[in-house]
């Protein structure tokens, strides 16, 4: 089966900031691809491209077998587009803004509605409330249903969590999931690693270049290390203690724990009492598994 979009050694630069530094990868048909990386790794960037809204410097880009460059006029009446920022006129109300989004494609609420049904329920008791007035959470689901209208194949999300609330995050989630049921191809991006698990799958983006693309699970299976949690009074001290022993390949701060990677000789028993030598106390040291972020933390150590 063909995907929904492709990439193919794709660069772009703003003078000589280089965003993107020749990325590749496949997103199938029906998927929920997560680009995941921090504030300036090129995630906005990719989204504009593949938008049509911006030319890369070279490489090639389709999306539902369209080139981004020659098709562009195709692809923007089949792509959905939330940018980062909200993309709502402030004045108009909840039911002008949908209406607006609906004419523009040549549609209308009524014949699309289905798709949209589930989110824009939600906020519907609001329709004749200016766009501007509703809250972070309702803006994001007249975004969504705004870029949902005329029934895009193909979705892209950039950074739709940013700034809001645990409970609209979590619900956001859960609406891609069921978009995702209804074939819609779903390419979205955030800076919240603990969000990589509701994708199919992620590439992990930094500096331009992806990390790694795979499946959230398989990412996780790759780190191949030993972890340890480690907590004790005078944290931000311990970290710089941590990080200076030397059978300690990696520690960084994670919560109220520290996350530290000993090599492969190295026992709990060994680093308490190097800690405590150097006088910590309430030393807690616990085994764990890692998450994309400690996985994010190796790739990015191991790709300087
Ligand atoms: N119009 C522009 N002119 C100059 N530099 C830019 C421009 N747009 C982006 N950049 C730079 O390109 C790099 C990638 O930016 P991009 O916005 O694509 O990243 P991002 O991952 O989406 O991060 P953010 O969440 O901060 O937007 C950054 O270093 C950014 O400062």
């Amino acid at each position: 089966m063909a995907s929904a979009v492709t990439i193919r050694d794709l660069t772009k630069s703003y003078g000589r900031i280089e965003a993107l530094r020749g990325v590749s990868f496949d997103a199938q048909r029906g998927e929920i691809f997560g680009i995941i990386g921090p504030d300036g790794a090129g995630k906005t960037t990719l989204f504009r491209i593949l938008t049509t809204l911006l030319l890369p410097d070279s490489g090639r880009a389709t999306v539902d077998g369209l080139d981004v460059a020659a098709d562009y006029k195709q692809i923007r009446r089949r792509v959905g587009y939330m940018p980062g920022r909200f993309s709502l006129y402030q004045d108009m109300s909840v039911e002008e803004n949908l209406r607006f989004f609906a004419t523009l494609f040549g549609t209308t609420i009524e014949a699309n509605y289905d798709l949209i049904r589930d989110i824009y329920s939600q906020i519907e008791p609001f329709r004749t409330r200016r766009a501007g007035a509703l809250s972070g959470g309702m803006k994001q689901k007249l975004a969504l249903s705004c870029a949902l209208i005329h029934k895009p194949s193909v979705l892209f999300l950039d950074e739709p969590t940013t700034g809001v609330d645990p409970v609209s995050r979590k619900e956001l989630w859960e609406m891609l999931a069921k978009l995702r049921c209804q074939g819609i191809t779903i390419l979205v991006s955030t800076p919240y690693m603990d969000e990589a698990s509701r994708c199919d799958r992620i590439a992990l983006i930094r500096g331009g270049r992806f990390l790694d693309i795979d499946t959230p699970k398989r990412i996780i299976e790759k780190f191949g290390e030993r972890l340890w949690a480690v907590s004790g009074d005078r944290m931000p001290a311990m970290l710089k203690t941590l990080r200076r022993h030397p059978q300690i390949t990696s520690a960084f701060a994670f919560g109220d724990t520290h996350h530290a990677t000993p090599d492969a000789t190295l026992t709990e028993e060994q680093l308490a009492a190097y800690l405590t030598a150097e006088g910590y106390r309430n030393l807690r040291i616990e085994a764990i598994e890692p998450g994309i972020e400690d996985c994010y933390m190796k790739l990015d150590r191991t790709n300087e």
